[in-house]
Order: structure tokens, then sequence, then C-alpha cells
């Protein structure tokens, strides 16, 4: 069974998580893109078939929380665009995925949102498992216009990163497959403080659940059996 080494991409933590800013204060807020990606790398880092994590980011503090659990970390390079510009994303994902493949030669890449915090490691091995070789492929978000991630099993061809909106679609009109596959945790990237609801409701890693009772967070919904 052929290996994939995944990419995690985090933007500044003073930036972070913008559309959690109406429930969360800054300083909450950066722990908990901290403790969401420390459960990704961890639901990734469980999956015998993800051989490396690496972290690209620009900040030294996400960069110690990545390394802590157990990622390497790439600095983010110089980069042509601005910081506001989402694309900037998919030329750090790129540039991280040129520097595995020095590291490692012709390896097949995933990918990975950052936060999942419902990510189970049995649902990443199984969307490995369905990724057809030769290709690229992708997992639909829970809101089935993003993409939570993007996989590529083909030692020549390119990631070719379409994050940022409607990125579902771009990934589609640029040959990438959608992957089919029951896999709640890992369709759930958490933007909003629904969706963060929604992810307590599915069951989140011990790093969000710990911060979420350390600043006293309660679900809007807690009680309701709606919810
Ligand atoms: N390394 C790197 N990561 C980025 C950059 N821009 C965005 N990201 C990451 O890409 C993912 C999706 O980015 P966004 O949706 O723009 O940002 P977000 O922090 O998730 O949420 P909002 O601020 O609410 O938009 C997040 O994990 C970001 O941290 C960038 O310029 N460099
Ligand atoms: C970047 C993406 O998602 P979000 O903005 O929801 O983090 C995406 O789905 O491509």
């Amino acid at each position: 069974m052929s290996q994939v080494h995944a990419l995690i991409a985090v933007k500044d933590l003073a930036r972070a998580k913008s559309r959690l800013a109406p429930r969360f204060a800054q300083g909450d807020r950066e722990r908990l893109v901290l403790a969401m990606l420390t459960d990704t790398v961890t639901a990734a880092r469980s999956v015998p078939r993800v051989a490396s994590v690496t972290v690209v980011t620009p900040d030294p503090v996400v960069a110690d929380t990545a390394l802590t659990a157990g990622a390497e970390v790439y600095p983010e390079p110089a980069l042509r665009l601005p910081y506001a510009d989402i694309e900037r994303l998919n030329e750090a994902l790129t540039h991280a995925a040129e520097h595995v493949r020095l590291r490692h030669g012709g390896v097949d890449l995933l990918a990975l949102q950052a936060d999942l915090p419902a990510l189970q490691g049995r649902e990443l091995a199984a969307a490995i498992g369905a990724a057809p070789r030769g290709r690229r492929s992708y997992v639909v978000d829970h809101r089935g216009t993003g993409t939570s991630a993007l996989l590529l099993r083909d030692p020549v061809g390119q990631l070719a990163p379409r994050f940022g909106r409607e990125s579902a679609m771009r990934h589609r009109e640029t040959g990438a497959v959608a992957l089919p596959g029951e896999w709640p945790g890992l369709r759930l990237d958490v933007d909003t403080a629904d969706d963060l609801e929604l992810a307590v409701a599915l069951g989140v890693g011990a790093a969000t659940s710990g911060v979420l009772d350390e600043i006293g967070w309660v679900r809007a919904c807690a009680g309701e059996s709606s919810c």
C-alpha cells in the first residue's frame, strides 16, 4: 500500500478564523485555531498510510503547535500575493508540495484543511483508500461547495490546489474526481460557530474539547434534541 504525505496550511493567528469573531474573543479564537490544528494533525498522524504531515505557515506559534503535535513545519516562503488573497493559500500549498517532493521524491500528496476537529483517522484512511491512482481527487465539505481534502496519487502529477470560494467546483473543473463516502468528520471544516456546534455534536478531539471547556463555551442549542 503506497503512502501519502499530508500538507496543511495555516495563516497567521491574528487573521485566522475571522468568521468566528462574533462568538469568540481574539485570544480564545487563536487558542481554538491551535486546538483544531492539533486535533487535525493528531488524527492524520494516526493513519498508517500517512507518512508525514507538514504544516506550512508564516506564524511561529502555529509552527510550535504543529511540531508539538508531531507534524513537520515548512516556514511559508515569501509569497507573490498579498495576505488578503485566498490564492495565497494555494501558493503556500504548492510550495510545500514542492518542498516535500524535493525531500521524498515523487510521493503521493494530500492537502488537508486545518480545521477538522471531528476528523477520525478511519475516515481519512478510507478516503485515501478510495482515491484513484493517476489523478487528483477531493472530498467535498459538509456545505457541498468547499473542499476539505485534495489528494494526488500520481508520482509525476501536480497537486494544483484550487482552495477558496467554490473550491469543489474548481477542483472538479480542473479534472479532479469527488470521492463518495460517509465521512462526516472529514467533511466538517469549522468556519463558523454553527459549524462548531455541528462538530461538537459529532465529537471533537481532546485539544478542541479541552479549549472549549476552558473558555466556558456553551453550545447555543445544548439540551435541545434537534441540535
Ligand atoms: N500558509 C497559509 N495558509 C493560509 C493562507 N490563507 C489561508 N490559509 C489557511 O487556509 C485555510 C482556509 O483559509 P480561510 O478560509 O481564508 O481562513 P480561515 O482562517 O479558515 O477563516 P476566515 O478567516 O474566517 O476566512 C485556513 O487553514 C487558513 O489558515 C496563507 O496565506 N498562507
Ligand atoms: C478554503 C476553503 O474553505 P473555507 O474557506 O471554508 O476554509 C475551501 O473549501 O476551499
